[in-house]
C-alpha cells in the first residue's frame, strides 16, 4: 500500500455508521473528530469509549473525539464524511457549510434519495455547497456492515468522485490492510446502487419472511439488479458500477446478511408486523422505508419501470400482504431478460 496520510477528519453523524467509519480513519491513521445529534453520544465516546446507543460492544479508537458541536467538529477538517440519515443531509450540511475550510472534501456516506428533488446526496451537496466545493464531492458506498467494520472485518468498497485526485486521496485517507477502497468516476451509478439496494433489501427480507427458498432469493437479488441498472443507467450511471461494489456487491450483503436493517423490515413485515410497530421498536434508521418512495419519484421521471420496488411500496405503503404482492410480481406479463434496455 502507498505512504498513509495523516489529515484531520470530521465524521458528521454518530449512528452505527459513523461510528464505524470514525474507527476506520483513525486505524488509518486519522485524527477524528465525530459529530453526535445525542449529547450522550458524545458523553459516552468521550468518557466510556463506546456509543451505546448505535454501535454497543465496540471499542472506539482513543483518536476519536466526539463532539455536538457542528462547527467544533469541521474546524481544520480536510476531510468531512457526512453520515446522517439521508432524510436529514440537506439540513445538517447546511448547518456546517458555514464552517467548512476552504480547501476542504466532501465524502457522502449516506445511502439514500432527497424526497421531491429526486436528488442523491452529492446532488444535494451541490445544491448547498459554493461551487468551490463542487469538484471535491465524493460518495462512498459498497457491502459494508458497520458492525463488521468495526470489528476489522476485511470490507470492501468505492469511493466515487468526479475528480481523480479527490477520489484518491479520499482512498488512501480510509484505506489499511483490512478495509480495501476502490475509486471510480461514476458518482451517480455508485450513488444510484446505495439507495436502491435499500428497498431491494425490504422485498428480500420479505422473501424470507415467508419461507420461500433460495430460488426466490437469487430471482429477487438478480431482478432487483436489473432495476437499479436500468434506473441508474437512465441516470447517467454505467453499467460496470451496478455489477460492482456499490452496486451487486451492496445489494449481495443486504438481501442475504442477517445484520442488514432493511432486510430486517421485510423479514418482520412478512411475519405480520405493520410498519408502524417496527419502526416504533428501534431508534436506527433503514432508508429503504422512505426511499421505496422516492426512489419510484425518480424512476416515474426516468420513465423505468421497477416492479419490485412497487410491490415493496404496496406492502409499506397500501397494505398488501407480502405474499400477495409477490403473487403480482410472478404474474406480470412474460418478458424478455435483457436488463440494460429500458423495458422490463
Ligand atoms: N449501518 C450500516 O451498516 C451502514 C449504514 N449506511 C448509511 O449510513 C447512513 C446513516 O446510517 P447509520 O449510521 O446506520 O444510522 P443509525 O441507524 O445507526 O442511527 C441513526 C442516526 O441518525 C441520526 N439522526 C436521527 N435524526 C437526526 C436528525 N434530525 N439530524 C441529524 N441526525 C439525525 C442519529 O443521531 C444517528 O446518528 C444511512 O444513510 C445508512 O443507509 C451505509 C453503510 C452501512
Ligand atoms: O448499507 C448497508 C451495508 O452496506 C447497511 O444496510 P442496512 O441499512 O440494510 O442495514
Amino acid at each position: 500500500m502507498n505512504k498513509p496520510l495523516a489529515l484531520e477528519a470530521a465524521v458528521i453523524g454518530a449512528g452505527a455508521w459513523g461510528s464505524a467509519l470514525a474507527q476506520q480513519l483513525a486505524w488509518a491513521g486519522q485524527k477524528v473528530r465525530l459529530w453526535a445529534l445525542e449529547p450522550e453520544v458524545a458523553r459516552q465516546v468521550n468518557d466510556l469509549r463506546e456509543n451505546k446507543l448505535y454501535l454497543e460492544g465496540v471499542m472506539l479508537d482513543p483518536a476519536i473525539v466526539a463532539t455536538n458541536d457542528l462547527a467544533q467538529a469541521v474546524a481544520g477538517a480536510r476531510l468531512v464524511v457526512m453520515v446522517t440519515p439521508s432524510h436529514v443531509f440537506r439540513q445538517v450540511l447546511g448547518q456546517l457549510a458555514p464552517h467548512l475550510e476552504k480547501d476542504a472534501i466532501i465524502v457522502s456516506c449516506s445511502k439514500g434519495i432527497e424526497d421531491q428533488s429526486g436528488y442523491t446526496m452529492c446532488e444535494v451537496a451541490e445544491d448547498v455547497l459554493d461551487k468551490r466545493y463542487h469538484r471535491r464531492l465524493t460518495a462512498l458506498s459498497g457491502p459494508s456492515f458497520a458492525k463488521e467494520v468495526a470489528r476489522a472485518v476485511p470490507t470492501a468498497v468505492t469511493v466515487a468522485g468526479r475528480d481523480p485526485d479527490v477520489a484518491n486521496l479520499v482512498q488512501h485517507a480510509f484505506a489499511t490492510t483490512l478495509f480495501r477502497v476502490y475509486t471510480s468516476p461514476d458518482t451517480v451509478g455508485v450513488e444510484i446502487g446505495g439507495a436502491v439496494k435499500n428497498p431491494l433489501a425490504i422485498a428480500s427480507g420479505m422473501v424470507a419472511g415467508l419461507e420461500l427458498g433460495y430460488n426466490s432469493q437469487a430471482a429477487m437479488i438478480t431482478r432487483g439488479l436489473a432495476e437499479m441498472t436500468r434506473l441508474a443507467m437512465a441516470r447517467g450511471g454505467q453499467l460496470a458500477t451496478l455489477s460492482g461494489l456499490a452496486g451487486l456487491g451492496d445489494l449481495v450483503l443486504t438481501c442475504t446478511g442477517n445484520l442488514s436493517r432493511n432486510r430486517t423490515v421485510g423479514k418482520r413485515l412478512a411475519q405480520g408486523e405493520t410498519i408502524a410497530q417496527i419502526q416504533a421498536s428501534t431508534r436506527t434508521v433503514a432508508e429503504g422505508v422512505k426511499n421505496t418512495l422516492t426512489v419510484l419519484q425518480i424512476a416515474k421521471r426516468a420513465g423505468v419501470e421497477m416492479p419490485i420496488v412497487q410491490a415493496v411500496k404496496k406492502v409499506i405503503y397500501d397494505g398488501l400482504p407480502p405474499a400477495d404482492a409477490l403473487l403480482e410480481l410472478m404474474t406480470r406479463s412474460l418478458k424478455q431478460e435483457h436488463y440494460w434496455v429500458a423495458d422490463s
